[in-house]
């Protein structure tokens, strides 16, 4: 039997960017035009294989973009040893925005926090307004983001942003959290309480939209 260990990822960024589209083709492998904005936060899981055949089980917290919602983020990035900060190619804005979500985590989020910084609606290359000389410029100094570019539409480049989280996670040694739980298992463990949740793998992002 495969060994599976399970990592708590947040998805943050502006309202609208494609956070819940990105989930949705991470695990369905859908995509939807015509998507409501999440309330509160939806929670869903997914597991991948990794390279030595171990499974990594994303416990997946895709937050609300909306600025009504930004006071429950703590309580989401909390415990989380992944984070999946996301800007869209078209808007600046939402790249100024993602660049105050990551002060943020480094500031108040676990200090061994993985953070992928992900550009998404790449198939919209025609409108893009983010380049990457300007991603580069505005985490300049920044030490162990990750950078992609996906498109939640076609699906370039999601499961690679998963996989490669899920490497890195997997491969990361135990540590100590800022609350103080000790080793990866306490880590995995901390902050909400997962088994209440209703969702599993695979039910999609609007299993919980709590
Ligand atoms: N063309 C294109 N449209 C996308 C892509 N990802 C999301 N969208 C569209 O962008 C809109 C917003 O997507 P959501 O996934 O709801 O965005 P969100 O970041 O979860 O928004 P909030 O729930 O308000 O925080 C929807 O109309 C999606 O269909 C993409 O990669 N390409």
């Amino acid at each position: 039997m495969s060994n599976t260990s399970s990592f708590k990822l947040v998805l943050l960024g502006e309202s609208a960017v494609g956070k819940s589209s990105l989930v949705l083709q991470f695990v369905k492998q859908q995509f939807d035009e015509y998507r409501e904005s999440t309330i509160g936060a939806a929670f869903l899981t997914q597991t991948v294989k990794v390279e030595d055949g171990s499974n990594v089980k994303f416990e997946i917290w895709d937050t609300a973009g909306q600025e009504r919602y930004k006071s429950l983020a703590p309580m989401y990035y909390r415990g989380a040893q992944c984070a999946v900060v996301v800007y869209d190619i078209t808007n600046y804005g939402s790249l100024e925005k993602a660049k105050s979500w990551i002060t943020e985590l480094q500031r108040q989020a676990d200090p061994d926090i993985i953070i992928a910084v992900c550009g998404n609606k790449s198939d919209l290359a025609e409108r893009r307004a983010v380049t990457s000389d300007q991603v580069q410029k505005m985490f300049e100094g920044e030490e162990g983001l990750l950078f992609v570019e996906t498109s939640a539409k076609s699906g370039d480049g999601v499961q690679a942003l998963f996989t490669v989280l899920a490497e890195k996670l997997h491969n990361s040694p135990p540590r100590q959290t800022r609350t103080g739980g000790a080793s990866r298992a306490g880590a995995r463990n901390a902050g909400v309480d997962l088994s209440k949740s209703t969702s599993s793998s695979g039910q999609g992002p609007d299993a919980c939209n709590c």
